[in-house]
């Protein structure tokens, strides 16, 4: 299958500072990647370059074969790139139900019919259909996660960008949070680029892993073929993993 998302030689850098030193990847259309790396490597401003918040210094990257890097991130977005960042987002005085609602209105060209079984669909996939009519300040800080996921996809977008999703999560809901990423990817056939750190996420999702060090890609493989990659564990997991 070709890939969705072709990176090649990303560069970025902020003043004198190179973050991004020629990051090069691919990604198949309905597969998923995690992106794993030291603190500071660079993996939060590659999702922003690749969402438009920031302008590539060189390099390319490109939607089903059509350069995206430059544009502005309202025409990135409007190509089915989303993205749900480490900032908050969702509209605490309002229901679950809303928050979602509002995600999907964005779409243009949908009837009410149509868009009420996004709507639904949305809140089965992030498993909030009993919390629909809650106001969603009063949502437990995993379950505001989910809703944000649930804005993230109602547009139903090619791709999805995760970062760092389950941070500040109890350990059943990084599983539970696993699981809706699984069904988005396997049953949905969305295509998925995850930042995580949390291990336990990173194995349940059971996904190719690219391993970002000093602004590239250092190695990509399994889980387990990164636990037990020398140069992976001097830079990522300390020489003592
Ligand atoms: N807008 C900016 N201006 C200047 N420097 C920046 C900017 N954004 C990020 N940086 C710097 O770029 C480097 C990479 O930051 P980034 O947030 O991409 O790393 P990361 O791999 O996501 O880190 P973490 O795992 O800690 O979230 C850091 O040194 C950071 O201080």
């Amino acid at each position: 299958m070709s890939d969705l998302v072709t990176v090649e030689n990303l560069h970025k850098s902020f003043g004198g500072l190179q973050v991004l030193r020629g990051m090069s990847f691919g990604v198949p259309e309905g597969e998923m990647r995690v992106l794993l790396g030291p603190n500071g490597c660079g993996k939060s401003t590659f999702l922003k370059t690749m969402i438009g918040l920031h302008r590539p210094s060189a390099g390319e990257i490109r939607l089903a074969g059509e350069r995206i890097d430059g544009l502005h991130p309202h025409e990135i977005a409007r190509l089915g790139v989303s993205t749900k960042l480490q900032v908050p987002s969702v509209f605490r005085e309002l229901s679950v139900y809303q928050n979602i609602r509002i995600a999907v209105q964005r779409e243009t060209g949908r009837d009410a019919r149509s868009r009420n079984m996004v709507i639904d669909e949305t809140l089965d996939m992030i498993g909030l259909i009993t919390q629909a009519g809650n106001r969603a300040g009063n949502l437990s800080h995993g379950h505001q996660q989910w809703l944000e996921i649930g804005m993230a996809i109602a547009s139903q977008p090619r791709i999805l960008l995760l970062d760092e999703p389950t941070a500040g999560m109890t350990p059943e809901e990084t599983q539970q949070t696993a699981q809706i990423v699984l069904r988005l990817n396997r049953q949905k056939g969305m295509t998925v680029i995850i930042v995580e750190h949390d291990m336990a996420f990173v194995s349940a999702l059971d996904a190719p892993i690219l391993v970002l060090n000093q602004g590239s890609i250092f190695f990509e493989g399994t889980l387990r073929q990164v636990r037990t990659h020398q140069g992976v564990k001097e830079i990522y997991f300390g020489s003592r993993a």
